[in-house]
């Protein structure tokens, strides 16, 4: 792995480390009224809120002049009704700030166990994250529980990280706790944390941090999306029939011949897993309920899969705005795909689209 942004993907590494290891904890004790259901119906957990504390936390030390474009804000924690949610946030958050240093951290991170904060500290962190975008510049954008729902059903979901500068992703780390380490061995240990810098590849890395060295080249396995032939091909696509048009995605895998059945997955494991060779057809294509896709839900697994060697757009093959605030823009859907796959798959999105609309007209 090469040293651009060096010091930032060290500190990203270690604080996505950190969040992940606190919310498989909190998934274990889990209970009633832990979680809260947002204005916009989904769910978020005090998972979700520690998290983004713990990993806003460490940026504002480490890097104390970059805003984060967070998803969750503290505003409910504040509330009167919220108190023993605050109070359960804050235990969380500090359990996981003042655990002993990990190979690869420096107490200068404001890490370890003289570290804790207070409640205001904490949900100031957590507020850190309401930046609002901005075209130019440096910027975080961090999604604490990526998949939330898939999180609470004990499957995948995943702490997603990522530095954008002047609009462009630059960094991206991505951990998934529920995903297996060894694709090959889907039944076997579960953990894996992914990270990208632009122009210097992708590569899968322990979740826990094993030995002295933060990242020796022997523990960071290259990742490659291989070329694949219509039959080895699956969509990889959202469990959520909210989240994405599920019979649409049916009829494009008919036009791309596409026979094995779609891999339904919570997150942007999604694309880790197509950036480690399952699947190679990454499709989400809007529900047309109006909603805009966000930054955060995007920005790593996008910049992992181009550094993997594939090609990610909306369905009509424009890049992605990362420079329009903290959501995507209009919402055309997102195609990620091996190079040679790719504009296949926008064809045949071009495809379905007409064969859809014909058939609305009779
Ligand atoms: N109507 C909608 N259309 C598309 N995505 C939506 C949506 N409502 C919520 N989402 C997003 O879908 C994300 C999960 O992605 P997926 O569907 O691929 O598992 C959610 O992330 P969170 O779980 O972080 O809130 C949320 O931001
Ligand atoms: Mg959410
Ligand atoms: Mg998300
Ligand atoms: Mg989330």
């Amino acid at each position: 792995m090469s040293d651009s942004y060096f010091a930032e993907k060290q500190v990203a590494i270690a604080a996505v480390r950190r969040a992940c290891a606190l919310t498989s904890s909190v998934f274990n004790k889990l209970v009633r009224n832990e979680t809260l259901t947002k204005d916009d119906k989904s769910p978020v957990t005090v998972g979700d809120f520690a998290a983004q504390a713990v990993v806003n936390t460490i940026l504002s030390r480490t890097f104390p002049h970059d805003p984060i474009v967070g998803e969750e804000d503290a505003s409910d924690l504040r509330a009167d009704t919220g108190a023993s949610l605050r109070e359960r946030v804050v235990a969380l958050a500090n359990e996981s700030l003042t655990a002993p240093l990990q190979p690869g951290e420096s107490e200068s991170w404001g890490l370890g166990p003289t570290h804790h904060r207070t409640t205001e500290e904490l949900l100031a962190a957590i507020d850190r994250g309401n930046y609002e975008g901005s075209r130019t510049g440096r910027m975080w954008t961090l999604d604490p529980i990526d998949g939330t729902k898939g999180f609470l059903r004990g499957e995948q979901y995943a702490v997603c990280l990522a530095l954008i500068v002047d609009a462009r992703v630059e960094l991206g780390i991505i951990g998934c706790p529920n995903l297996p380490a060894d694709p090959a061995q889907p039944a076997g240990e579960r953990g894996a944390l992914f990270v990208a810098t632009r122009g210097h590849g992708a590569f899968q890395l322990p979740l826990r941090p094993a030995g002295e060295a933060l990242q020796p080249e022997e523990q960071a396995a290259r990742l490659q999306i291989p070329r694949f032939t219509p039959e080895r091909l699956n969509l990889l696509e959202s469990v959520e029939k909210a989240h994405a048009k599920l019979s649409f995605n049916e009829r494009v895998a008919r036009v791309l011949g596409v026979t094995r059945p779609p891999t339904r997955m919570d997150s942007q494991a999604k694309y880790a897993a197509l950036a480690r060779g399952d699947g190679g057809v990454y499709l989400r294509m809007p529900v047309g309920s109006g909603y805009r896709e966000k930054i955060w839900d995007h920005a790593p697994g996008s910049l992992l899969v181009e550094e993997a060697g594939g090609v990610v757009t909306d369905s009509r093959g424009q890049p992605l705005d990362f420079g329009l605030g903290r959501t995507l823009g209009e919402n055309y859907g997102v195609v990620g795909a091996g190079k040679e796959v790719h504009a296949t798959v926008l064809e045949a999105i071009k495809q379905a689209n007409q064969e859809e609309a014909k058939e609305e007209c009779q």
